[in-house]
């Protein structure tokens, strides 16, 4: 140990037993002072101790950047623009994950081995708890962008180092990531830091709006600054509203702002809360006028920003109309209001929308409470069938021996036990209108042929008729199963199948949708709502943390019965962890641990159909990863995701290398 160490050991030891005012420790910072004692109190981490970073091996580096695979395909230009800028003066390039996990890297390959050793390399894990005071770890503790120089480490062992991080949040306030740049020497003055400080906050402050972005393509963007010069090319503040003109997303710049302007989340804030102007006013800040005559004010603190409003890519606006609604003609609103930004339902939106007033026949499938009714539903108000009947009729509740006569209705007479004045039946029940038709997979097969007759004739026999009756119905069709498997099977006719999916809609489950929260504050508002109360319901951070973590089985449905649920037994309008019904929070915990069953990829027994079902795509893919995650339409980290909840390993860990 060099005398260096010692000493700095001694210094950290002092201010341990001391405190933060100990003569020996004026030099640093009162952030660093703070940090030491909590790694002494709070991480138990001992002073005298020399220990050389952590690296991750490959596999687990590898699970960390799963987790976040859009955001780094987005901060990968970010940090090699800014590894240019540096690289000249000795740093390397670091972004960390929440927990302080090095997921990319930029350094220079001659000194591998030294970064190597230093701890600045991939898969190193600088979290306070386990490196100590350091550049990432007190930036991830504190939230703060920082310099962490030289003797600031806690740990001896990484005092040669200065580290500066600064924090990249997500669309909802949460940390998403820490960006850094680190160099094995510099000179002895932390004022030396002061440009890469400001450096890095400035590519942490545009990859977080790059990510910003791509993740609210599909949404009206508003682009804030305090000055019209730069506000096209780099504003400073962002904000993601729905169709409603409700705030659905915000950079973490934003969030400040309005943080002093009023208390409470920014997220659900309608647009005229935080502005002196109406949703009705927003055409006129649509780039058409100069940018200097774009003034607003903030509804608050009176405060004045300029404003660039970029409407959806699809919507946008036909003859310079005002107002959102108007603006966006392309989604009507039935449809726009299924979702809150999240990118995979909003295509299929995008899709359905195109197909509004076709003849053509949907599909829709997802898992149980994903919202099919609900979404043939916002189809049938979205179309100029709207008028007319909307008859939902689920094939898995009606007998087998009772479906003919429900669906096709019948004379007076026809059968023993048929009512006397006969029955119209639910095919010409919808005439003019919708015809829903849940649970398909579940139609006799000795019915499909009939059914069938009705798609391709627009007529309906009635049992005991001699002539068929026209009929005039937009049919759309849902299940849970594979319906494909079923006509392979040889229970589902292949050309009723075909009819039944002229366009196939696909309704993610509830875990993989970007836009849970989104989705409980609307609940929370019909909630209050329907009970006639002026205001609506809080969730308390805790509580929001189980719900965010709950694996949602039963999807929109389940979802719905617990905030129902919650928000009835509340006290004082926020809701608790314990308000959560009973039971929630031993499912909650459940979900959370690895699964104890591990189905085999190749042979050996499998849990459950959807875990068959995958296991079959993923043969069919050569157990190629990227391949099956493109064929199922989902994202590569969604795909690990669902592996793992059905316990599904890749055999001999064979990967996509
Ligand atoms: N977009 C939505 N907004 C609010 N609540 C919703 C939404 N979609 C579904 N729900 C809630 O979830 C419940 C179940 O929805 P729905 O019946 O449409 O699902 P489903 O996929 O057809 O279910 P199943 O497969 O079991 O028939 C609804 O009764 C409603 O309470």
């Amino acid at each position: 140990m060099q005398h260096r160490q010692r000493e700095h050991i001694a210094t950290v030891i002092q201010v341990a037993d001391h405190g933060v005012a100990t003569p020996s420790a004026r030099h640093h910072d009162e952030v660093i002072r703070s940090s030491w004692l909590r790694c002494v109190n709070e991480h138990r981490l001992d002073p005298g101790r020399m220990q050389e970073a952590v690296i991750l091996p490959s596999e687990r580096i590898r699970e960390h950047q799963d987790q976040m695979e859009d955001f780094l395909h987005i901060a990968r230009h970010g940090l090699e623009t800014l590894y240019q800028q540096v690289a000249g003066m000795g740093y390397v390039v670091l972004l960390t994950d929440a927990r302080g996990v090095t997921v990319d890297f930029l350094g220079d390959l001659q000194l591998d081995q030294s970064l190597r050793r230093a701890g600045l390399y991939l898969g190193s894990d600088w979290s306070e708890r386990h490196a100590g005071t350091c550049g990432v770890g007190t930036c991830i503790s504190t939230g703060e962008a920082l310099t962490v120089h030289q003797g600031d480490h806690f740990d001896a062992i990484h005092i040669p180092l200065t580290c500066t991080s600064a924090p990249v949040y997500g669309a909802h306030g949460e940390l998403n990531a820490v960006l850094d740049i680190s160099a094995l020497s510099s000179p002895l003055p932390k004022q030396s830091q002061h440009l890469a400080l400001q450096l890095v906050k400035m590519y942490a402050h545009q990859i977080e709006n790059a990510h910003f972005l791509h993740r609210y393509r599909h949404e009206w963007i508003l682009r804030l600054s305090t000055a019209p010069q730069f506000l096209d090319v780099n504003p400073e503040y962002l904000l993601a509203v729905d169709a409603g003109g409700r705030v659905i997303g915000h950079n973490r710049r934003a969030e400040l702002l309005f943080r002093d302007e009023a208390a409470g989340p920014l997220i659900g804030r309608m647009f005229d809360e935080l502005f002196k102007a109406s949703l009705e006013d927003l055409g006129r800040f649509v780039s058409a006028q100069p940018v200097d005559q774009r003034a607003i004010t903030t509804a608050g603190n009176k405060r004045l920003l300029f404003l660039l409003a970029s409407p959806p890519p699809a919507r946008r606006m036909q003859s310079g109309a005002a107002g959102i609604e108007r603006i966006a003609p392309a989604i009507p609103a039935p449809l726009m209001a299924l979702s809150g930004g999240d990118p995979q339902l909003d295509r299929q939106i995008e899709r359905v929308a195109r197909l509004i007033n076709s003849p053509v026949s949907l599909l829709i499938t997802g898992e149980t409470g994903t919202g099919k009714e609900y979404f043939a539903k916002a189809i049938h108000q979205s179309s100029e069938r709207r008028a007319g009947p909307f008859i939902a009729v689920n094939c898995a509740a009606i007998p087998e021996t009772l479906i003919e006569s429900e669906l096709f209705g019948y004379l007076p007479g026809s059968f023993s036990g048929a009512a006397t004045r006969g029955k119209r039946g639910l095919i010409a029940e919808a005439d003019g209108g919708t015809l829903f038709l849940d649970e398909i997979g579940d139609m006799p097969r000795a019915l499909q042929a009939r059914l069938l007759r009705v798609l391709a004739e627009k007529e309906v026999l009635p049992i005991g008729a001699a002539r068929p009756v026209e009929v005039n119905i937009r049919v759309v069709a849902a299940t849970h199963c594979d319906l494909k498997q079923l006509v392979r099977e040889g229970r589902f006719r292949d050309d009723l199948y075909y009819r039944l999916n002229g366009a196939h809609i696909s309704l993610p489950p509830l875990r993989d949708r970007h836009d849970l929260k989104h989705m409980m504050e609307r609940m929370l508002r019909q909630h209050a709502k329907q009970h006639g109360q002026k205001t609506t319901a809080a969730i308390a951070p805790e509580t929001a943390d189980l719900l965010m973590r709950h694996d949602w089985p039963g999807n929109l449905r389940e979802l719905y019965n617990v905030i129902q649920y919650a928000a009835a037994v509340c006290s004082h309008g926020v809701i608790q962890p314990d308000d959560l019904p009973e039971g929630f929070l031993d499912k909650t915990a459940a979900a959370c641990p690895q699964p104890q069953l591990h189905a085999r990829g190749q042979s050996g027994a499998v849990p459950n159909a959807d875990a068959e079902r995958l296991i079959k795509t993923l043969r069919g893919c050569r157990w190629n990863i990227s391949a099956t995650a493109q064929k199922l339409g989902i994202a590569r980290m969604t795909l690990y995701r669902r592996m793992k909840r059905l316990g599904i390993e890749t055999p001999n860990h064979l990967d996509d290398k």
